[in-house]
């Protein structure tokens, strides 16, 4: 159901602790009336000379009680209402933090993380802050304004009170005409906070790139840019709220030119004396705190909307990858049989499939590979696998059943996924292995790093396992990163393990040892390997080839070399790469070892050997098989 409000559902779920708040607001309030009453019977008795010390001591006295009453009902009050303004603070941050959670990869991809930050941090101040000062100051005012009006009307004149408070609707109409413009421009001071927060994210991901492409100086025009638009958006705020806080003083300080001058008329002409007009224009000093507050809570009020509607925007977004109606809760575990039939997907803001009628079934327990040239599909065919978008329904089977039927933690507790971006968290490189809700015991995580070939290197660091990694792990090196993250998914023993891409930062030797310790882990599991490098698939039982979404090859390493197509064409190419690069690390190494003839045979090389390095190779890397030999 589509949520309405966040501030009057939290006052109406704390409505009894608000009333507390009030009752003791209201005492302060009430309190505050005696101190101008005392002052005015105080300066009667001076002006008809009848004032005792000992009176006078009393009226002092009972002052101060009245002062120091004030001071602990209203701080009591403001304590209890401010408590609750952090609990709501607080409440948010966690409902907004639980609910992106539940969100698919698609909205995170089309917002920025400043965007985000902007929401969690200034909008939550936003909320806060109408329930903090916002409620406080309304209570307050209404509490006051309403007993000291009566006050004013029953203890000194009507018509005076009337005539001085005349000028103060004025303020209304101030805050009507203010309310659009300060709610516009509120929005747009938090966009800016948003870019800001985006361009320095952006910036600190990739500090890399804009160091080795000398980019300091146009980031740091780009962050002045951004800079200087939100100090202007701030200002332009700024100045509606001070024009507005200027022109609610002037209606309040109209309101005190009528009490001087219309109060000193009328004491002149014996209607009050002097005692009540001293009284009425410090009752009227009363009044002003409130009414001037009323304006900044208006104001207040106008940029919690617009932070309320933003929240609500996010907090009313429906996931839409969430468990369907037809998941089976009976369905706890998965075997890994994987069935498509028939599979066109298109993202939602595509009009291109990246997937056509794919058709493909693998057998619980084998392996498939999936190659392609880059943008053919390969990862978004895996990421139907875990529902990071939903697939059209009759098109992806798990053990025979529709995926949508499992539900998403059993799918998600079972797929084990080494994503094309290793992204490590920054925490201890123990805790990144271990990162499944199920705890491991130091034995498994020691031995997923040694399946996975990063045990050594782990080791060699000064508080091993306990390492902390930087943020998005920037320590260890893309390898040793690629490694972790194949650590962290095989560690869960999932029933399908796929690896997008994920041996292409280590080199062939340890891709071979860590495609070699699968063995034991993925016996009887599933296994889909996406890669470039043909030595890293050659061994799977399966091979597809895509090619602009769609299944065009499919067969065995060799039923594909003799097929002769792409897959082919990708395997001889890649031999001819590694033969002419060990050539001429041959040849590195010779003139390094300082033949003297150096020049000569490199040239004559050039013409024949190449081409019989290569064969020789190929020959080599064909009988040898890899692993499927
Ligand atoms: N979130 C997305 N929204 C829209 N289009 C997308 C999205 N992700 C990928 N694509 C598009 O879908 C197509 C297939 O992308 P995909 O990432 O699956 O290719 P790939 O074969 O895994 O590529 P690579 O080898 O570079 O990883 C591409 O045209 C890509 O631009």
């Amino acid at each position: 159901m589509e949520r309405k409000s966040i501030i009057w559902k939290h006052i109406k779920e704390h409505r009894m602790s608000y009333l507390f708040g009030f009752a003791l607001l209201s005492i302060a309030s009430v309190l505050q009336l005696v101190i101008p009453t005392l002052l005015g019977v105080f300066t009667d008795r001076l002006e008809m000379a009848e004032l005792t010390y000992k009176e006078a001591l009393t009226f002092a006295l009972w002052m101060v009680l009245a002062g120091i009453g004030i001071a602990l009902f209203r701080s009591s009050s403001r304590i209890f209402l401010f408590r609750l303004s952090r609990l709501l603070d607080m409440r948010i941050r966690d409902e907004l933090f639980k609910h992106w959670e539940t969100l698919s990869t698609h909205y995170f991809k089309n917002r920025r993380v400043g965007d985000l930050m902007s929401h969690a941090i200034s909008d939550v101040s936003v909320i806060r802050e109408v329930t903090q000062n916002g409620i406080f100051n309304t209570l307050e005012a209404v509490v006051l304004i309403s007993i000291t009006v009566v006050t004013m009307v029953t203890s000194v004149d009507p018509l005076l009170t009337l005539l001085t408070l005349l000028p103060l609707p004025l303020l209304s109409v101030l805050a009507y005409r203010f309310k659009r413009r300060i709610q516009k421009e509120s929005t747009s001071v938090q966009e800016a906070i948003g870019d800001l927060t985006s361009r320095v994210q952006e910036f600190v991901a990739g500090i890399r790139v804009v160091k080795s492409f000398l980019q300091e100086k146009e980031q740091i025009r780009l962050f002045r840019q951004d800079n200087g638009h939100a100090v202007a958006m701030n200002r332009k705020l700024v100045k509606s709220n001070s024009l507005f806080g200027a022109l609610s003083s002037a209606v309040v300080g109209f309101s005190f030119l009528v009490s001087v001058v219309l109060g000193g008329i009328m004491v002149l002409h014996n209607r009050i004396t002097l005692g009540e007009f001293v009284a009425f224009n410090s009752f009227l000093s009363l009044l002003m705190g409130p009414i001037e507050n009323l304006g900044k809570v208006v104001n207040t009020m106008q940029r919690g909307k617009a932070s309320e509607e933003r929240l609500l925007a996010i907090l009313n977004t429906r996931a839409d990858v969430a468990d369907d109606s037809n998941a089976d809760p009976s369905v706890q575990t998965i075997g890994g049989e994987i069935e498509i039939r028939n599979l066109t997907f298109c993202y939602p803001e595509s009009k291109e499939p990246a997937l056509r009628n794919i058709s493909l079934k693998v057998p619980k327990g084998t392996s498939l590979a999936i190659v392609g040239r880059v943008g053919s599909g390969k990862s978004t065919l895996v990421h139907l696998l875990v529902r990071l978008y939903n697939p059209p329904k009759g098109t992806v089977f798990i053990d025979g059943r529709e995926i949508s039927e499992i539900p998403l933690q059993v799918l998600r507790g079972h797929v084990g996924i080494v994503p094309q971006d290793q992204f490590l968290f920054s925490t201890t490189i123990r805790d990144n292995i271990s990162f499944d809700p199920k705890p491991y015991r130091d034995e498994e995580i020691e031995q997923a790093a040694k399946l996975a070939q990063v045990y050594d290197n782990i080791v060699e660091f000064p508080n091993q396992f306990q390492t902390a990694l930087g943020e998005r792990g920037i320590s260890l090196s893309g390898g040793q990163r690629q490694r972790v993250s194949i650590a962290r998914a095989i560690i869960k023993k999932p029933s399908i393990l796929i690896f997008d891409d994920s041996l292409s930062a280590v080199d062939t030797e340890t891709e071979d040892r860590i495609l070699e310790g699968l063995d034991t882990v993925m016996e009887n599991r599933t296994t889909i390997i996406i890669g470039h490098r043909i030595s890293s698939v050659q061994s799977a039982d399966q091979i597809v080839v895509l090619e602009e979404g769609e299944l065009v090859e499919r067969g065995t390493h060799e039923s594909l070399l003799e097929h002769n197509g792409i897959y082919a064409d990708m395997y001889h190419k890649q031999l001819l790469d590694e033969a002419t690069r060990q050539q001429e690390q041959e040849w590195e190494e010779e003139a390094v070892d300082g033949v003297s003839d150096y020049k000569e045979p490199v040239q004559s090389r050039q013409g024949g050997e190449v081409a019989a390095a290569q064969d020789s190779r190929a020959g080599t890397k064909l009988a040898s098989g890899g692993r499927a030999g």
